[in-house]
């Protein structure tokens, strides 16, 4: 039999007014897995998190935790009963509690000497043992949000839920934080659903990843199947700018204005195509004016790491992007470009 997951949703929704915040969501979360929720802003992710917190309730659809129905229509489990953690996109920290004190909120009902012992624990595991008896305005948002997580974790929730909760620190920051978080949540082999609206986060983040829109799951999959494999041009376009190709299935292959492409999946003559090509994926070299297949550079940014070069094709409304690791010469002003055939992602328009 296979294991209890440690959260179920099936066909939820919740709606206000005329929207819909959340369509007819189902999905499954595995114990001690990380799943990250990505989409742009008004998609669904709070709303979807607060029903799952039980701060609000669905109006149809079943939300269970390891095992047990909070909400459905057997009834609603109140969010103190549901041993859930969370952590705020603000952090939420109450400013006229101490550090520790802040982390023993989470743990009422304990004895008075196992709190502090456990506070101490924790405040220990975020590196912030040190800091106990500070306020928090007197710590930096880094620390702050390391209070606010090891606040989540005292209690041991069965689940713990983070609202964008790297979003306010700053990009230097942000990356270590991140790497912390995700160790500490694994070491305590907590189940967690991170939200993010950062697509690179989200694929750098989560064992799962799904991609919201309208309320509703785009796709749902680990990072690699919605980075390499997205299953249609919004979720291709989400992870990262996609030129897109106007492609026609021609004599049993894939005709655009860069080239042809071997036909891949159920097409035939006629069938009109989109193929989507990320930057990265296009080689560049210099070419002269008039050799063929020659195409004029219409701007060059350098970005250090790699550099991004707009190319004007006929054909094309819009120049394409290519980013090239590769140096290209200083004075070049024509060049060939080849897109990688196994990375272009073909749709049916
Ligand atoms: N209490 C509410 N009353 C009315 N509409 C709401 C309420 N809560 C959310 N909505 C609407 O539901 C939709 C989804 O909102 P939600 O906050 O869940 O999106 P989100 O993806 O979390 O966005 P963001 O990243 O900006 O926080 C939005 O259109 C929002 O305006």
């Amino acid at each position: 039999m296979l294991p209890t997951p440690a959260l179920e949703i099936a066909s939820l929704s919740r709606r206000f007014g005329e929207t819909v915040a959340v369509r007819n969501v189902s999905l499954a979360v595995d114990r001690g897995a990380l799943l990250c929720l990505a989409g742009h802003s008004g998609c669904g992710k709070s709303s979807l998190l607060r029903l799952i917190a039980g701060v609000d309730a669905p109006d149809a659809g079943i939300i269970r935790i390891d095992g047990q129905e909070v909400a459905g229509p057997k009834g609603f489990v109140e969010p103190e009963q549901r041993r859930i953690g969370f952590v705020f996109q603000d952090y939420a920290l109450f400013p006229h509690l101490t550090v520790q004190e802040n982390v023993r909120f989470g743990l009422r009902g304990m004895a008075r000497s196992d709190a502090i012992l456990r506070a101490r624990e924790m405040l220990d595991g975020v590196g912030l043992g040190g800091h106990a008896h500070r306020y928090p305005h007197e710590l930096s948002g880094g620390e702050q949000q390391r209070v606010a997580l090891a606040r989540a974790l005292a209690p041991s929730p069965r689940l713990i839920l983070m609202d964008e909760p790297f979003s306010n620190l700053d990009r230097a920051l942000r990356e270590g934080v991140r790497r912390d978080t995700v160790s500490l949540i694994r070491e305590l082999g907590t189940t967690a659903i991170i939200v993010s609206h950062d697509p690179e986060e989200a694929l750098s983040l989560g064992d799962q990843v799904v991609l919201m829109r309208s309320g509703e799951i785009v796709q749902s999959g680990t990072a690699y199947d919605l980075y390499d494999r997205p299953n249609g041009t919004y979720a291709a376009s989400f992870f990262a700018a996609c030129n897109n190709l106007p492609g026609l299935v021609t004599n049993g292959h894939i005709e655009t204005a860069i080239g042809v492409l071997p036909l891949a999946g159920r097409l035939s003559d006629g069938d009109r195509v989109a193929v989507l090509v990320r930057p990265s994926a296009i080689d560049v070299s210099p070419r002269h004016e008039g050799e063929s297949l020659a195409f004029k550079v219409t701007a060059r940014q350098m970005r250090g790491e790699m550099e991004a070069v707009w190319v004007a094709i006929p054909g094309l409304d819009v120049p394409l992007e290519i980013r090239s690791i590769s140096r290209l010469p200083a004075n070049v002003g024509h060049v060939a470009v080849q897109m990688r055939p196994e990375q272009a992602m073909i749709f049916k328009v």
